[in-house]
């Protein structure tokens, strides 16, 4: 099931196409990552299915129903660094984010501070928090009355390795619990490493959307070497069924259209034209090598 879907979405702001007819789905318990260089239209997507801003066309839906205030309270959102007050605990923070949200009850503030692992600290001021701690808190503003859905916007934006790794071990968790995560990054080794799902926006058209496999496993790439990188490299352009030849210093890479790729033939085939590998593996390519071609970054 769908939890988010839209339809041909498109918004312009004045003469700048943010989005054209952006559509997608969002299946439930995804972690979904909206991913695009600087000025593709990520956050002016999140604006809108967050009814910040309104879209000129097109349509969307969640759980399957036009957007409402009953939907909306089901969604916890960090679009940007919140109002949290640095003189004021965590705990006294979020007591202020509840009042004004009316989102759950003051039984969950502590809730919220385990999952977010703030507990040990969460009577010392924001002021002496990591940024990693603050944007923890903040995420934790999110799930205040358990929303169903999370969207984050650039969630690890400014933190160091250790923050990042956090909020990685953070959205997963959230994840087993059964949360749908959508969040918006360019951070391509994170979504690699966190999303289920990824669309993938250059200046506002949607390039391709999916599970992350998916996107990724359109080509098997063999890469192979030998100490006789000329005989190999000769013997391989009368390989049968691969795409194209690259090379790599003395690596050579085969590119197939998915699942084609045999490495005991190629072996055999080398082997057979006298040719002895010492190296010969099959690889993925990854989400940012699939996202700079798709890009043209
Ligand atoms: N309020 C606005 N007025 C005019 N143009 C805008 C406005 N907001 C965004 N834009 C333009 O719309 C396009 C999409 O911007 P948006 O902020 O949605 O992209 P983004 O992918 O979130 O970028 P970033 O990663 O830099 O935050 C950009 O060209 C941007 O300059």
């Amino acid at each position: 099931m769908s939890v988010l879907s839209l339809q041909a979405i498109s918004k312009s702001y004045g003469p700048i196409k943010a989005l054209n007819e952006v559509s997608f789905n969002v299946p439930q318990g995804s972690v979904f990552g909206i991913l695009g260089p600087n000025g593709s239209g990520k956050t002016t997507l999140l604006s809108i299915i967050l009814d910040i801003l309104r879209q000129d066309a097109g349509s969307f839906s969640w759980f399957g129903q036009p957007g409402s205030p009953e939907t909306r309270k089901q969604i916890g959102a960090l679009l940007e660094t919140p109002n949290l007050y640095h003189y004021l605990s965590a705990v006294d923070n979020l007591q202020i984010t509840q009042a004004i949200s009316g989102r759950g009850v003051p039984a969950d503030i502590d809730k919220v501070i385990d999952i977010v692992g703030l507990t040990a600290r969460k009577k010392s001021k924001f002021s002496t928090y990591s940024l990693g701690m603050k944007q923890r808190l903040a995420i934790g503003a999110a799930l205040l009355g358990s929303p169903q859905v999370l969207v984050f916007d650039e969630p690890t934006n400014g933190l160091d390795p250790v923050g990042i790794a956090e909020i990685r071990e953070l959205i997963k968790n959230l994840a087993k619990q059964g949360k749908t995560i959508i969040m918006a990054s360019h951070l391509l080794d994170e979504v690699e490493k966190v999303c289920t799902h990824v669309a993938i926006l250059k200046k506002g058209t949607l390039l391709t959307a999916g599970q992350v496999d998916e996107v990724l496993a359109n080509e098997d790439i063999a890469e192979v070497s030998s100490s006789q990188p000329d005989q190999l490299r000769a013997a391989l352009e009368h390989f049968p069924g691969y795409t194209s030849i690259k090379q790599d210093g003395k690596n050579i890479q085969l590119y197939f259209p998915v699942g084609t790729a045999k490495l005991e033939d190629i072996n055999r085939f080398c082997f057979e034209k006298g040719v002895a590998l010492n190296l010969l593996v099959l690889k993925k390519k990854s989400l940012e090598a699939k996202f700079f071609e798709l890009t043209n970054e």
